[in-house]
């Protein structure tokens, strides 16, 4: 229980804290043997600590002018009254204790009773229940994050099957398309190409040095399948931290979305009195890139640790900006590589679950553009860190886009598209356009759709898989669920029940057969995590393939015939938690990870388990959790724990 604590107090309890932390800190990752329970919450991020000037001279007698960020024990706060209330990282509402409310100043702002969190969980679920459509629940949602966030993070936690599809795909699609007509609050942090030499400025607002650990940067152009969504795009980013956060554990308060206003070419946007970012078509070009060297530089030098994470550019953009910058800073584009790595571990447990051989599988895609393509290219990846030389991997996939099968007389491909033409003497003869009459010619295991090209996968073409395969791999993954190319129980229905089957968005079972949501949620928590946690200096190919191969192994289809090819929704904290693990020891193998090189307050090093439970557990270890902690009040904390992101 929390008293009203005296300034000699603070300053002990702080110190107290510290040297509590640093001293766990030396033993957690390298204690081999202590159990779960003994384990202390230390995390590895650190931050500038403003305290009173008594506690930050004998901070500084201990060591440098940085601690640790816990996930237990007291949180030092300087705020008080309306502005705690105001502050959704120490906002408890309800949930702040009397003593809290005393120390605090919240007496006269709360009303008598107190609450738990539990019931703080179940009032907000009611609320949320009420509402009538999914974008008033998105709506709900939103504000409850911007309040309070470790209500919201508990609330998602345990609703997420039913929450997630609101606060992400497809919900949050029709969120951004109406973001300047419903706007409340600005959250985020917007980069205007007409003033590029304000860049480090506008990042300035949020920290600096090590008070940042995932960003996520959009551009607007290829939002969720909806196309270009212009300054809407900085809720994509958003959206993409909230599940950093919520799968991955990373602090919430320790992300930063952006988005880079270019302008729009949707021409509604234009035209549209109330838009609210640029009203002209998007810059291209030099002015272009030279705008994203700038930002890129200002990340680097402002943040130099965070991660960078990609999110719905335009399809060659996105694909320009991963290979221009991917040895420059940790870097990693989710619809690339995050739904390229999901639909591998989706494939991978269809073929362990039909027993053939992955380099023995050919693969159709259906929509050759960014997360096409990306697929492409994991698959690709895969199949060489399993034996195949890339002409053999490349040979086994085709590509169809708008002008049907990719073939190498197409001069307008892009250069990832011709990486996948065929040759046009192959097929001669046959309707390359016609996607019935392609499956008919290669006889794909698996047909992957991501062609935003509703309803493509028709009767015909589902059965013609099947007359091919007892058991087709049919993945139509178009984002938002009226673009899918096919759904689910038609798919089940012209298959018998045998088709092996993952979503773009989320479905109910078929006839007791689990629909396994093929969502890169699965993957880029994961991959972000392990690459902030190992702080990696660059994302390989490699560590994207370890990600895959960890997540197929966690596939419960074997167990049972009627469960997903992927884990279940509910256990993507876990699964993330290991998806990182083995992006961690697959970064320290390359020899690319710097944890161990990040000297800890006390003297020393830290040092990341080898083996693998091991590693998870620090890894678990380092995750932030929705809980709430007890508050100390202090003159001066770091004010990156006031921002709303
Ligand atoms: N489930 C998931 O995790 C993810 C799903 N997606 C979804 O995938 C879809 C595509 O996204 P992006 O690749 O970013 O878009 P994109 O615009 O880069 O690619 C779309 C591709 O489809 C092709 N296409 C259009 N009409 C076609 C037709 N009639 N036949 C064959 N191909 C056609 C286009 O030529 C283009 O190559 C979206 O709906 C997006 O929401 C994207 C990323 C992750
Ligand atoms: C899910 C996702 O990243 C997309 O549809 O773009
Ligand atoms: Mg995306």
């Amino acid at each position: 229980m929390l008293k009203t604590i005296s300034r000699s107090q603070v300053r002990e309890t702080a110190l107290r804290q510290l040297s509590l932390r640093w001293a766990s800190s030396t033993t957690t990752a390298t204690s081999s043997s202590s159990s779960p329970s003994t384990q202390t919450n230390t995390s590895i991020h650190t931050h500038t600590i403003k305290t009173p000037v008594g506690i930050k001279a004998a901070i500084a007698s201990l060591k440098p002018k940085t601690t640790r960020l816990s996930n237990e024990g007291p949180i030092e706060c300087d705020l008080e009254g309306f502005q705690l209330l105001n502050s959704p990282i120490y906002n408890k509402g309800s949930a702040f204790t009397k003593e809290e409310r005393q120390a605090f100043k919240l007496s006269g702002l709360l009303p008598s009773q107190t609450n738990t969190l539990d019931e703080q969980v179940e009032r907000a679920y009611t609320q949320f229940s009420y509402l009538k459509t999914p974008l008033a629940k998105n709506d709900f949602c939103t504000s409850m994050r911007i309040q309070n966030k470790v209500l919201y993070y508990e609330l998602v936690r345990r609703h997420i099957r039913e929450m997630l599809p609101i606060i992400y795909t497809p919900t949050e699609g029709d969120a951004i398309a109406a973001y300047s007509h419903r706007f409340r609050k600005p959250e985020g942090c917007f980069l205007d190409i007409t003033e590029p030499d304000t860049i480090d400025e506008r990042l300035s607002v949020y920290g600096e040095d090590k008070d940042i650990d995932y960003i996520v940067v959009s551009d607007g152009e290829g939002i969720l399948g909806i196309g270009d969504q212009g300054v809407g795009g900085i809720r994509i980013a958003i959206a993409k931290l909230g599940l950093m956060t919520l799968c991955g554990g990373i602090h919430p308060g320790r992300v930063l979305p952006v988005v880079l206003d270019v302008g729009t070419n949707n021409e509604q946007l234009l035209n549209d009195d109330l838009y609210m970012g640029n009203k002209f078509p998007r810059v291209r070009g030099e002015e272009y890139w030279s705008f994203v060297d700038k930002f890129i530089t200002a990340v680097k030098t402002r943040f130099p640790s965070a991660v960078l994470h990609y999110e719905d550019f335009g399809v060659t953009t996105g694909r320009d900006m991963l290979y221009k910058y991917r040895e420059d800073l940790p870097s990693f584009n989710d619809d690339i590589q995050g739904t390229g790595a999901v639909v591998m571990a989706s494939i991978t447990a269809g073929l362990q679950y039909t027993n053939k051989n992955l380099l023995d599988t050919k693969v159709l895609i259906y929509g050759a553009g960014s997360a096409g393509l990306g697929i492409a290219d994991q698959i690709v990846n895969h199949m060489v860190s399993h034996g195949a030389t890339p002409e053999q991997a490349r040979a086994q996939i085709h590509t169809m886009d708008r002008r049907g099968l990719i073939l190498q007389s197409y001069e307008d491909s892009t250069p990832t598209q011709k990486l996948y033409a065929d040759p046009d003497a192959e097929w001669e003869g046959v309707n390359t356009k016609s996607l019935v009459e392609v499956i008919e010619k290669v006889k794909p295991t698996v047909l992957v759709g991501c062609s935003t090209q509703a309803g493509a996968f028709t009767e015909e073409v589902v059965k013609t898989m099947y007359k091919h395969n007892p058991q087709p791999m049919i993945f139509p993954l178009s984002n938002p669920t009226r673009l899918h190319e096919a759904f689910p129980v038609d798919i089940m229905k012209w298959t018998d029940n045998n088709a092996l089957i993952a979503t773009g968005s989320p479905f109910q079972p078929v006839d007791g057969f689990t629909i396994s949501e093929n969502n890169n949620c699965f993957t880029f928590p994961g991959i972000g995590l392990g690459a902030v946690l190992s702080r990696c200096t660059t994302i390989s190919d490699k560590m994207v393939s370890a990600a895959v191969d960890q997540l197929a192994s966690l596939s419960p289809k074997m167990e049972n015939p009627k469960n997903g090819l992927l884990p279940k929704l509910e256990e993507i904290d876990e699964v993330s938690a290991k998806v990182a693990t083995a992006v961690i020891l697959q970064s320290l193998k390359e020899g690319t990870a710097r944890v161990e090189s990040e000297e800890k307050p006390n003297g020393g090093f830290v040092q990341v388990p080898r083996e693998f439970n091991q590693c998870l557990k620090w890894v678990q270890s380092q995750m932030w959790k929705p809980i709430y902690r007890p508050l100390v009040k202090v003159e001066h904390v770091p004010e990156i724990h006031t921002f709303q992101v």
